[in-house]
């Protein structure tokens, strides 16, 4: 076994919506080898690692990542040649220290990532490891867990063309005895969906991460829907499955600071949005709510927070972008309990892993969260197995994207049979 990185080497391939994206392939000097891809959001936040893109028109409209593919074949591999690919780290410091710059602009987080996720892989294949193993030796825990998978069910926002002002409405199958368990509930539930929508003659087509966008009017409506659905296939709402919301106000907010319900027909300020979401929290099985306001909007959050979060999961993905700094501030201004883990925000392997660490230890919830936009990786099923993040946010059962991730915790489950995480996973429920 020699675990000195000797290859870098890195190509454009596509993503489930078929952009552009950065793969990166590690060989080591025994021989060992490790493959990743990264996924690519739409409602991003602006506090997020700097997804490099070509700008250039003439090439998948300005979308190429040729430039962030240079950089890892050239620049990165150089600065790796030599290193160990088991100090995950190391390497991930030396990746940063070579851009320079706190965003990882210059080089490209995408580059930066690719690279970090494979040296993990190569380094798994090395030591003859499953790569949750790898993850959790990194994180340096002793148990592994099965998350929650939370699950678009309704969809609309910036992916479903704002067909809803909401950008997701999603299940949590938290009774679940096992992740195959959860699987074939999430499966019943999304099927009946389809059919709900389809006996109201409404439409089924599907968003950006797999679930149906009807494009009703109001939150409300649409949280109806859910109890239908639950109920169509079979299963009792509040007790087998419970709602989940990802606002993304952030794509709602106004220059001025309001937030537009466009399918309402009006405005909310912070305020009237608290009130709302306290509304849905009181009158409906909703256990989590993420970014519910603004990404800057620090002070409404911390109302929100004091409202409902002591019954509720509130989670910041725009909000905290999986950086450290904005996730320190969020605990000492008591803002949200939880956080949304999406590896791309951050950049690099170690500091996605570290960021779940100290999101633990100050009892805030993680959910490791797919992008939009994603590929045939899974690299992220095994991230929330061997970091016990305890839940996870991987889109819906209808591309292979989405269902690669939902295959890859069948297989761990049977490889490791570790235990399914359920209910207590979250934080702040009743
Ligand atoms: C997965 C999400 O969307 P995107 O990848 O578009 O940021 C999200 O907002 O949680
Ligand atoms: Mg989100």
């Amino acid at each position: 076994m020699n675990t000195q990185i000797s290859a870098v080497r890195a190509r454009q391939i596509l993503d489930s919506r078929g952009r552009p994206t950065v793969e990166a392939d590690v060989t080591l000097a025994d021989g060992s080898f490790g493959r990743a891809s990264v996924p690519s959001g739409a409602s991003t936040g602006s506090a997020e690692a700097h997804e490099l893109r070509d700008g250039d028109a003439t090439t998948y409209a300005g979308l190429g990542v040729l430039k962030a593919v240079a950089h890892a074949n050239s620049e990165i591999a150089a600065a790796l040649a030599g290193l160990d690919a088991r100090e995950q780290h190391k390497v991930d410091l030396a990746m940063r220290s070579l851009d320079g710059t706190p965003q990882l602009a210059r080089l490209g987080a995408n580059a930066v990532l690719a690279v970090s996720i494979a040296v993990a892989r190569a380094a798994a294949a090395s030591l003859r490891q499953p790569l949750f193993e790898r993850v959790r030796e990194i994180a340096g825990l002793s148990g592994l867990s099965m998350p929650v998978p939370m699950v678009n069910i309704l969809s609309g926002g910036l992916h479903a063309g704002r067909g809803m002002d909401v950008q997701d409405f999603l299940a949590m199958p938290v009774r679940a005895t096992s992740i195959a368990d959860a699987i074939h509930i999430i499966s019943r539930v999304r099927n009946a969906a389809t059919e709900e929508a389809r006996a109201r003659g409404l439409p089924t087509l599907l968003a950006d991460e797999g679930g149906v966008s009807p494009g009703l009017p109001s939150g409300r409506d649409a949280l109806e829907m859910m109890l239908r659905i639950t109920e169509r296939a079979g299963l009792k709402p509040g007790d087998d499955v419970v709602i989940a919301i990802d606002v993304a106000a952030a794509s709602l907010q106004q220059p001025d600071g309001s937030y537009a319900l466009t399918r309402e027909g009006r405005t909310a300020n912070a305020v009237e949005m608290t009130e709302m979401l306290a509304g849905w929290v009181r009158d409906y099985p909703v256990v989590s709510i993420e970014d519910g306001l603004g990404e800057e909007d620090w002070s409404a959050w911390a109302e929100l927070t004091q409202q409902v979060g002591h019954r509720t999961q509130l989670v910041g993905d725009d909000l905290f972008t999986t950086h450290p700094d904005r996730l320190a501030r969020g605990v000492r201004e008591r803002v949200a309990n939880g956080v949304l883990v999406k590896a791309n925000q951050n950049g690099t392997l170690s500091g996605t892993i570290d960021l779940i660490a100290q999101a633990k230890a100050a009892g805030y919830a993680t959910i490791v969260s797919a992008r939009s936009g994603e590929t045939e990786d899974a690299f992220m099923s095994d991230l929330a197995v061997g970091s016990g993040a305890g839940q996870i946010k991987i889109g819906s059962l209808r591309t292979s994207s989405t269902v690669a991730k939902y295959n890859q915790l069948l297989r761990i489950e049977e490889a490791c049979s570790a235990p399914y995480a359920g209910i207590s996973a979250l934080v702040g429920r009743p």
